[in-house]
C-alpha cells in the first residue's frame, strides 16, 4: 500500500473543499463547514497499485499576512492549488502559494517538485464573471512549470477526477525513482561493508 497526501490550498472560497469532495464522493453539495480543517482518506487503485490517500482541505486562509505554510510543505507529497476565475485576489493568492512551495524546495529534486503540483482555475461555469483569463493561469503554471487546468467543482465530475489522477500519477512515480535510488544506495553500502570486512573474514 503506497501513502500519498495531498494538499489542496488557495484562498477563501475558491472550492478547495467542493473539489475534495466531488473527487470523493461524486457529489456537490454547495456549502461546506469551513471552520475546520479536514483530513480526507480515500483508499483507490491507480495503475495496479493500491494507494491509501489523505487530503488535506484547511479552513479558510487569509488572503493576506506572511504564508508560513511550514506544517502543509512538511506533510504533503504533493499540492493542489486552487483559485476562483471570477475573483483576482484568490488568483493572486494561488501566486504567493506557488511561490512559497518552491522557494521552500531549493535545493530538492525540482522536477519532482514541480509535477507534483497542479494549478486549478475553478468554478469555469461561472465564466460570464470572469476576472482572471485562461491564458493568465496558464502563464502562471508555465512561470512554475506546474500543470495547470481550469474547470468546475459544480459541473465537471469527470475533469475533477482527471486531474487528482494526473497529480496523483505524478507523485507516485515520483516515489518509484525514489524507491529505484534507494536500493542501489543500499547496495553500494553493502558493497562497501562486504569489502571491508568480507575480506578480513576471509583471511581469518
Ligand atoms: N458556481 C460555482 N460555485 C462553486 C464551485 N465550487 C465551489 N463553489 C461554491 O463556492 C463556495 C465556496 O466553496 P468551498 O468549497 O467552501 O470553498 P473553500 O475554498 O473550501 O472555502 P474556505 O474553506 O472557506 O476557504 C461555496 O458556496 C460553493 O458552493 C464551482 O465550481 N462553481
Amino acid at each position: 500500500m503506497t501513502e500519498v497526501k495531498l494538499a489542496v490550498l488557495g484562498g477563501s472560497g475558491a472550492g478547495k473543499s467542493a473539489l475534495a469532495v466531488r473527487f470523493l464522493t461524486r457529489r456537490f453539495i454547495g456549502e461546506y463547514a469551513s471552520s475546520a480543517e479536514c483530513i480526507y482518506t480515500k483508499h483507490l487503485s491507480l495503475d495496479g497499485r493500491q494507494i491509501h490517500l489523505e487530503i488535506y482541505d484547511p479552513c479558510s486562509q487569509p488572503h493576506r499576512g506572511k504564508l508560513s505554510l511550514t506544517g502543509e510543505l512538511h506533510w504533503a507529497d504533493g499540492f493542489i492549488i486552487v483559485y476562483d476565475i471570477s475573483d483576482r485576489a484568490s488568483f493572486a493568492f494561488a501566486k504567493a502559494l506557488l511561490y512559497r512551495i518552491r522557494e521552500s524546495h531549493i535545493g530538492a529534486c525540482k522536477k519532482m517538485v514541480e509535477s507534483s503540483v497542479f494549478l486549478v482555475g475553478n468554478k469555469q461555469d461561472l465564466c460570464h464573471m470572469r476576472e482572471v483569463g485562461w491564458d493568465e493561469g496558464q502563464k502562471l503554471a508555465i512561470d512554475n512549470k506546474c500543470q495547470f487546468c481550469e474547470l468546475s467543482a459544480a459541473e465537471h465530475y469527470q475533469e475533477v477526477v482527471a486531474m487528482f489522477m494526473k497529480v496523483l500519477r505524478n507523485i507516485t512515480s515520483n516515489f518509484k525513482v525514489k524507491e529505484k535510488r534507494r536500493p542501489s544506495g543500499s547496495k553500494s553500502m553493502a558493497k562497501l561493508i562486504n569489502n571491508v570486512f568480507g575480506k578480513r573474514r576471509k583471511s581469518v
